[in-house]
């Protein structure tokens, strides 16, 4: 079956900075994957050349078979950088319908309404963005990536600044969208929040794989055993960089 996302020897490079070094990997359908790695990694660099925002240097990266920027690419895929895109006196709702036309999405009215009641933000859906907190700016961000029903999910950072109860909730969603086939990947640094979702890891390090699979085969991968938590296996197996 065609994976849901899908490098190949990847490469980026900016001016001397080498930002992608060679990562290859794959991400499935019906499964969260958990992209882990320092500051620099690369992390934002292969989620942006997989939405087509960036070029590779060389190698190669596909989105549901389809190289990114094209139709087919745009229509499969939805990314959501770390730092939400939000346009300073343009509105909740008026940012959904941005996205809704954007996509030239039919009948989106009820699914957006849903979008906002499970990220509560219905009673918000007139405020600009500098009238929201972080967590809510988050919120909408997620709201945006959500509304087109995309096959593969790119999220940068999803979790920072949701409170307790917003977390769950996400957590919930994602899971929800696995289980109805889609490819949730999720950058993040919140270890805790990436082992209670992770159905597969992809810990990169100077924009390589170094290690990749569940978190069993990660213990095995980083020396360790028995019921050790994804952080210690991060730890370990990350410990020669710094
Ligand atoms: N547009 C750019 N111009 C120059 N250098 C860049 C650019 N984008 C990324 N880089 C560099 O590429 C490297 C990888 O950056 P990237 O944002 O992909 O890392 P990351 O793993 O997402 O990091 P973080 O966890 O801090 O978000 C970094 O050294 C960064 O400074």
């Amino acid at each position: 079956m065609t994976p849901a996302w899908e490098c190949e020897a990847a490469v980026k490079r900016f001016a001397e900075r080498t930002a992608v070094d060679g990562a290859t990997f794959r991400c499935e359908y019906g499964q969260i994957t958990v992209l882990l790695g320092h500051n620099g990694a690369g992390k934002s660099t292969l989620f942006r050349a997989a939405a087509g925002l960036v070029r590779l240097d060389a190698g190669a990266t596909l989105v549901g078979g389809h190289a990114p920027g094209t139709t087919r690419a745009q229509q499969t895929v939805s990314y959501m950088p770390e730092q939400p895109d939000l346009y300073p006196g343009v509105s909740v709702w008026e940012h959904i319908t941005f996205v809704a036309l954007a996509y030239r999405l039919r009948a989106w009215e009820p699914r957006a309404r849903e979008l906002l009641e499970r990220f509560e933000l219905t009673d918000r859906r007139d405020a600009l963005p500098h009238e929201l907190s972080q967590g809510l700016r988050r919120r909408l961000a997620l709201v945006m990536a959500l509304l087109h029903g995309a096959r593969v999910l790119l999220l940068d950072e999803p979790f920072n600044g949701l409170d307790p109860h917003s977390a769950m909730r996400l957590r919930a969603t994602l899971g929800d969208l696995a289980a109805g086939g889609a490819a949730v990947v999720v950058a993040t640094h919140i270890l805790h929040d990436a082992q209670r979702i992770a159905d597969h890891v992809i810990v990169l390090e100077r924009g390589r794989v170094i290690a990749g699979g569940d978190l069993s085969s990660l213990v095995r991968q980083a020396g360790l055993a028995g019921r050790t938590g994804l952080e210690d296996v991060y730890l370990a197996l990350t410990a020669e960089s710094r």
